[in-house]
């Protein structure tokens, strides 16, 4: 099984890349999902700070790479020969998913912060965050669990700074290449 995993800030455009790969057959797993079950079976509402609390606590009781774990049998339930992971947020989760699966890349995201907030103001998700400042709390969190580490680890880069059409054909690309798929 080749598992790619992808990295990146807030609103860089892992989402994009996951939409893509669905497009190209390729399964997407999001580490988020394991949390927002989690908030919903709390049944707290899901805002940004309930899903932080909880994957923070899931930290805090089970290890910096609690999410990576959680996420391995939903990796390898999808049976695929190729699995995109969309949502690693620390440099212990690269670790674990590395040591696991014998055939796993990295590929980082990157896009600055002013391109990032512009971006999620017209997102409009139910946890975005609608202020420069709140953005700026968002980024400091998840670059407190490790993500710019994980980031420095990433294979290779990509550069999301242009139209989405540009972005989707160097993803689609890198995908085909790494997944061992036609274009
Ligand atoms: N190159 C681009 N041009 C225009 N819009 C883009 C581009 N890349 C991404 N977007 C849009 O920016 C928003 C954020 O992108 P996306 O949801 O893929 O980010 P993300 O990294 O998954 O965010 P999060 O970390 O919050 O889950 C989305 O509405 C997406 O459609």
């Amino acid at each position: 099984m080749k598992v790619i995993g992808i990295v990146g800030m807030p609103a860089s455009g892992k989402g994009e890349a996951s939409r893509i790969a669905r497009d190209l057959g390729i399964p997407v797993v999001v580490m988020g999902d394991a949390i927002r079950e989690r908030v919903k079976e709390a049944g707290l509402p899901p805002t940004d700070a309930n899903f932080g609390a909880i994957a923070g606590k899931l930290r805090v009781d089970l290890g910096m790479d609690a999410i990576a774990r959680i996420t391995i049998p939903r990796i390898e339930a999808t049976g695929a020969p190729v699995v995109l992971v969309d949502g690693i947020r620390g440099d212990y989760e690269v670790t674990v998913f590395k040591k696991h699966f014998a055939d796993f890349t990295l590929v980082g995201i990157d896009s600055s912060f002013a391109t990032r907030y512009q971006r999620l103001a017209s997102r409009g998700r139910s946890d975005d965050s609608l202020t420069p400042e709140e953005l700026r709390i968002r980024d400091r969190r998840e670059l407190g669990w490790g993500l710019g580490r994980a980031l420095e680890q990433a294979d290779c880069r990509v550069t999301n700074e242009a139209s989405l059409e540009e972005f989707a054909a160097e993803i689609r690309a890198l995908l085909c290449r790494l997944g061992g798929i036609e274009e």
